[in-house]
């Protein structure tokens, strides 16, 4: 008797990927690289205890979409490392893996040739190349967890980790935060909601057991410690920005109520910025001044930018690509990026 099939309706094909272990084999962490990461968090887990007077900066890409465009904006980032960095530890938004409010490219993870073809396994590889080569130059990287099987993959390389806007609420996401290895921030929600980010630093604290794979591949019950270090980042919602002093010290109160150590991190991109990127330096200034004057637990900034300012669409034909420029949100260019990160060092020297 033939049966209806019953599963996999809407499933095209499977693929198989190489395990974690395999491309760690191929790709392994150099010493250099292993400093990086190392210090990087340990400097972060500093500044989140109140330890450590510094400020983190989250700079780069909304997304990578040309590893070549995002290596040479790390040496840049290099060349500001050590003249900074008794102020500012700056770590590089290097984000793979994008989240899109209805559809869109996801990411070079996703779908690194950028044509549809959703080539996986390159992906993984490229973006492991790349955290690699930008972490032995000395340039730390945050990323955002999207995806709760990459992080096998690529976790070593990662010196902060975010939880984005659309997922903050998802037990997922809260679970995987609980078990990696480095600070991770969780953003409020797209509708402004800060007390999910809160309950997300709640959650992710505590251990968790959850469906994952081990560094075989193989699928495992993974049992988490619980991870004690992590923060809200206010980028803003639905009904505007929530950069001002206001939201910070809701944001520290809610904390506190949960007994959390209070951290924030502002984004100045997304919806404190009205999503225009020519309005990310007003939310840093403002945050700058809020970092050198009040006594909040304003732990650092997140800001998009790029080689080029702007943003271009993702076009059939990849040769009219400009270099340096963003295909996902609009971002402020280089010149931009390095006189907002010298007048912040500046700002906070004189504290
Ligand atoms: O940070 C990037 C975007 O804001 C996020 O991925 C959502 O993008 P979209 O609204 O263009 O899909
Ligand atoms: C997607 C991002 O932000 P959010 O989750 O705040 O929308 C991002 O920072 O790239």
């Amino acid at each position: 008797m033939n049966q209806t099939p019953l599963a996999n309706l809407h499933v095209r094909e499977l693929t198989p990927l190489q395990p974690p272990r395999a491309l760690k084999n191929e790709l392994p962490i150099t010493p250099a690289a292993a400093h990086t990461v190392a210090e990087t968090r340990a400097a972060i887990r500093r500044i989140l205890r109140g330890e450590d007077q510094r400020r983190i900066m989250v700079v780069g890409p909304c997304s990578i979409h040309d590893p070549e465009a995002a290596l040479e904006y790390a040496r840049r980032l290099q060349a500001l490392q050590k003249p900074l960095g008794d102020q500012l530890v700056i770590v590089m938004r290097a984000y793979l893996e994008k989240p899109r409010t209805t559809v869109g490219w996801r990411g070079l993870i996703n779908d690194p040739h950028l044509d549809g073809s959703f080539d996986m396994a390159a992906g993984l590889r490229i973006a492991r190349q790349l955290l690699l080569a930008i972490n032995e130059l000395g340039v730390p990287v945050a990323t955002e967890m999207l995806d709760p099987i990459s992080p096998q993959y690529l976790d070593d390389q990662i010196s902060l980790a975010t939880i984005g806007a659309r997922t903050s609420e998802a037990q997922t996401h809260r679970a995987l935060a609980s078990g990696v290895s480095m600070p991770v921030g969780f953003k409020n929600g797209t509708d402004g909601g800060i007390q999910v980010a809160v309950n997300a630093c709640v959650s992710a604290a505590v251990p968790h057991s959850f469906l994952g794979i081990d560094e075989d591949g193989r699928s495992a019950v993974v049992r988490t410690t619980g991870n004690p270090d992590s923060f809200v980042i206010l980028r803003g919602g639905r009904h505007g920005p929530n950069y001002h002093l206001e939201y910070i010290v809701q944001t520290t109160r809610l904390m506190r109520e949960a007994e959390r150590q209070p951290a924030v991190m502002i984004d100045c991109s997304h919806a404190n910025s009205g999503s225009d990127f020519r309005r990310q330096e007003a939310v840093w200034q403002t945050v700058l001044g809020y970092m050198v004057e009040e006594p909040l637990p304003i732990i650092g900034m997140m800001l998009e930018s790029n080689l080029f300012e702007g943003k271009q669409p993702l076009v059939a034909d990849r040769s009219m690509l400009r270099y340096g420029v963003s295909l996902t949100d609009g971002c402020v260019g280089w010149d931009t990026t390095e006189r907002l990160l010298h007048e912040a060092h500046l700002a906070l020297s004189r504290r």
